[in-house]
């Protein structure tokens, strides 16, 4: 391909997948877009557009759809996982097979797992055979598809164990619409991007109970407060929490109706049930199965998340929205100084 062109296989052909793919081609890369759904793969390949996940959206040239994970793995310098979390592992084990040398793998998907309580690049390091990675890259931030695929103004975050390979994931995919940075945190990268999901729920509640900016306001501050209290106890540094994949992913989520997380909020706020909603969505809500992990979380490093239980509870114990609210506006009194200076000062105390 010459003059640092490559080919990149984006396995999984969802708006996030098909919109970095046109990131890619945009810079020159040649993308092999998988997905399982031949009608999806159809259309992308002989109109150029996603219509389920991405309608009305021309999509360049270099994007060749594909159903077969062998013609997408193979010769490509890059593969880049964008299904959703509860798919990854079922997903890396289609590809492995094709991985013939090592080799980076990016991730862009924002979830923690229930039960194993595992970040997805943790995930991946199970599934991976050691031997086939050269090194997993996390991106992340405040990126929804829909703009991303106008080309509009957007920021994100890599991350990984290696800088060196974080730093060409990021000459892969910067360009004058889609600005690039790098954190050396992937534990606070991954767990602020996956934690928000819980809070732009929340918001979407809110705002579906007609309670407006005041709440979402609080929401948006106490819930990063909640995220950067979890975060820390895993291992995150503080600082990350006050960038892009925390508190920038935190706001375009909690205040946009493109997210899938406000939506399904928003519908909840209004009184309708979580299964009807999901099934009319069709699309990914990671915020309900991260409300589970971080339920969990929270149990196993004795961390006090108020607005995820008061999720959890109205997810998993039919609660109501309503009282839900009223019991977070109704706790104790506390201190927001000293929360904020424990947050900051827990990396060092253990
Ligand atoms: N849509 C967005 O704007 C952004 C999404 N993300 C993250 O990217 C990830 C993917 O999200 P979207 O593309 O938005 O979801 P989506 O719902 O639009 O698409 C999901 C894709 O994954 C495929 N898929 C689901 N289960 C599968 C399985 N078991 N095997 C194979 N394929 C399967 C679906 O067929 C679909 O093509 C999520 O973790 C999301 O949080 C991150 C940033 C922005
Ligand atoms: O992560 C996103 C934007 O950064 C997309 O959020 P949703 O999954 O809620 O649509």
């Amino acid at each position: 391909m010459g003059n640092g062109k490559v080919k990149v296989a984006m396995i999984g052909a969802g708006s996030w997948g098909t919109a970095l793919s046109l990131v890619l081609a945009d810079n020159g890369h040649t993308v092999y877009l998988w997905g399982k759904n031949q009608q999806t793969i159809d259309e992308i390949n002989k109109v150029h557009e996603n219509k389920k996940y991405l309608p009305n959206i021309l999509l360049p040239d270099g994007i060749h759809g594909t159903t077969s994970m062998e013609e997408a793995v193979r010769d490509a310098a890059y593969i880049t996982l964008s299904v959703p979390t509860k798919a990854m592992r079922e997903v890396i084990k289609q590809i492995i097979p094709f991985v013939k040398s090592p080799i980076t793998f990016v991730h862009v998907s924002k979830g923690i797992e229930p039960e194993s309580l595992l970040r997805i690049s943790e995930i991946m390091e199970e599934e991976i055979p050691k031997e086939l990675i050269k090194s997993i890259v996390v991106l992340s931030g405040p990126s929804h598809a829909e703009e991303v695929s106008l080309r509009h103004p957007t920021t994100v975050t890599v991350s990984s164990k290696s800088m060196e390979e974080a730093q060409k994931v990021q000459d892969l995919f910067i360009n004058s619409n889609f600005r690039v940075y790098t954190n050396p945190d992937i534990i606070g990268v991954e767990i602020g991007g996956a934690l928000k999901n819980i809070i732009a729920v929340c918001a979407g509640i809110t705002d579906g109970l007609g309670y407006g900016d005041n709440a979402k306001a609080a929401l948006i501050t106490r819930g990063l407060a909640e995220m950067a209290r979890l975060g820390t106890k895993m291992g995150a540094n503080p600082l990350t929490f006050a960038g892009l994949t925390g508190i920038g992913d935190l706001i375009v989520t909690c205040t946009s109706p493109h997210s899938r997380n406000w939506r399904a909020g928003n519908q909840l706020g209004k009184g309708r049930q979580m299964e009807e909603v999901l099934n009319d969505m069709g699309m990914a809500v990671e915020g309900i199965r991260t409300t589970k992990a971080a339920h969990q979380l929270s149990e196993k490093y004795n961390v006090e998340l108020p607005i995820a239980s008061a999720l959890y509870n109205v997810l998993f114990n039919g609660g109501d929205p309503k009282k839900a609210v009223d019991s977070l506006m109704e706790r104790g009194k506390t201190s927001e100084m000293e929360d904020l200076i424990n947050i900051l000062a827990s990396q060092y105390i253990e």
